[in-house]
């Protein structure tokens, strides 16, 4: 250290944490920094590594959201929800801001390791699952990968029987007044719920006049903002896919870039776009 250094100890910074909790004892940092094991010897692996690991905690903290935003809209308490909800959104803006990091990986890069993949694949995240599934895109075919693990297949059964996020904002504009249909309400909440008219002239009416039911108007536009996120996620994740490993199939057996064009087509809230065309 030279004389001109600044020492915070001078103005009674803590140095000593044998017996305190640090920073990384707080954090866990020995467990979170010990986890990152490439198996083959090619550069770009760690990137791939933490690239997926950063995501997948990104993903928990989505789940905590949107479970507690599911909760909370069922209590009627709706501003905090949205504010989960905003967070959410403000997430997958980060998860989308993250592929440009990924997508400096050239394709040779990644052929240099992607044989030490074996079949394993995005396909297998039961956290991405779970998102999937609290937002309503319930397909069971997909807890297939989950069958050796019990605790992660009771997790993602758990949440099929459910109502999903859409489900309780939809039980909720009723309880407001909007008359969304009975099937509807009362559907089976193990399956994907898909456009509904009765659903969508329900919204119309709070869409001519959103200053006559401010609060439901708002509740839908966050959705309608998280979808918009979620969409670009998905389109990122397939521009990535085409641009490093082209129309290759996937490691997880799906056919690759196809599988992925056939998700973006996926509606988690259907009515709230469809409801645009008839104002
Ligand atoms: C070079 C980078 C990547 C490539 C080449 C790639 C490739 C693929 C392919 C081909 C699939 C289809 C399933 C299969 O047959 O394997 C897939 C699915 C998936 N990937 Fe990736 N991926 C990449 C990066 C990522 C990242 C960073 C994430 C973030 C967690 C991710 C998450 C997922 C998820 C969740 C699925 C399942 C999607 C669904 O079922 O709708 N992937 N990926
Ligand atoms: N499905 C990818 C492999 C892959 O991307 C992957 C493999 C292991 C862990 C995470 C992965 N990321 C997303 O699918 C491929 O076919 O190259």
């Amino acid at each position: 250290m030279s004389s001109n250094d600044y020492d915070p100890a001078v103005e009674g910074a803590e140095t000593d944490f044998a017996r305190k909790m640090s920073y990384s004892d707080y954090l866990q940092l020995d467990a979170l920094l010990g986890a990152q094991h490439p198996i083959s010897d090619a550069h770009d692996e760690m990137l791939f590594i933490i690239q997926h690991q950063t995501s997948e905690l990104w993903m928990r903290l989505a789940i905590h959201e949107l479970r507690a935003a599911r909760h909370a809209i069922a209590r009627e308490e709706v501003s905090p929800a949205m504010k989960m909800l905003a967070r959410v959104s403000r997430i997958f803006e980060q998860l989308n801001n993250a592929w440009d990091v990924l997508r400096t990986m050239t394709p040779s890069e990644y052929t240099h390791f992607r044989s030490r993949l074996g079949q394993s694949s995005g396909l297998q995240s039961y956290q991405y699952r779970l998102i999937e599934y609290l937002l309503g895109n319930r397909n069971g075919a997909m807890l297939k990968p989950h069958a050796h693990d019990p605790e992660v297949t009771a997790l993602l059964k758990a949440e099929l029987a459910t109502p999903s996020l859409y489900d309780e904002v939809l039980r909720l504009a009723d309880r407001k007044g909007l008359t969304m249909p009975a099937a509807v309400l009362s559907r089976d909440v193990h399956e994907t719920h898909h456009f509904d008219e009765s659903v969508m002239q329900a919204w119309r009416r709070v869409y001519e006049a959103p200053e006559a039911n401010w609060m439901l108007y708002e509740l839908a536009e966050k959705l309608v903002d998280f979808e918009d996120y979620f969409r670009r996620w998905r389109f990122n994740h397939v521009t990535t896919v085409e641009r490093v490993i082209g129309f290759k199939r996937g490691t997880g057996g799906t056919g690759g870039v196809s599988y992925l064009k056939r998700m973006l087509e996926v509606e988690l809230f259907p009515e709230l776009w469809r409801v645009r065309t008839v104002l």
